[in-house]
């Protein structure tokens, strides 16, 4: 099976609380809470394909991005390459462009919210990191 590579945005805000935003029920993993961000394009970096998703998505406009993990997972039908960057320098407060439902969330409470089984890593170094 061809490997999505994705472009995936952790966006801090000043009072350290993290965008996350719903699937639509229809899409790949739907219903579930995901961190916004999308396929990076053939001819793109993952950096360009971050700012286009995170524009599109959300309304934000991201300055500075830094590369925080990588996760390669293959979901029954589709394998995915997450590259997780995390975002704390950007203008916008975050809207659901795509009329997605979008939640700033204390990194303490992200137990609390059901995310893609990939995202479990991502799940445990924020709260890891920042305590
Ligand atoms: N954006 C995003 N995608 C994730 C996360 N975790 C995860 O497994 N994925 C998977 O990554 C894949 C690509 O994401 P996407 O559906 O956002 O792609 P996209 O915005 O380009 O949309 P498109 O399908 O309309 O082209 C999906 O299969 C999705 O299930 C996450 O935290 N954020
Ligand atoms: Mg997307």
């Amino acid at each position: 099976m061809k490997r999505v590579h994705v472009a995936v945005g952790v966006i801090i805000n000043d009072e350290q609380k993290i965008l996350l935003a719903k699937r639509h029920s229809h899409l790949h993993q739907g219903g579930k809470w995901e961190f916004p961000g999308g396929k990076v394009e053939n001819n793109e970096t993952v950096t360009q394909a971050l700012i286009r998703e995170l524009k599109e998505e959300v309304n934000l406009d991201v300055y500075t991005s830094i590369s925080f993990l990588e996760i390669a997972h293959n979901y029954p039908d589709k394998h995915v390459l997450l590259d997780i960057h995390l975002v704390k320098d950007f203008d916008g407060i975050g809207e659901g462009l795509e009329n997605q439902e979008i939640k700033w969330v204390e990194v303490s409470a992200l137990s609390q919210y059901e995310f893609p089984e990939a995202n479990i890593p991502i799940i445990k170094k924020l709260m890891n990191e920042m305590i």
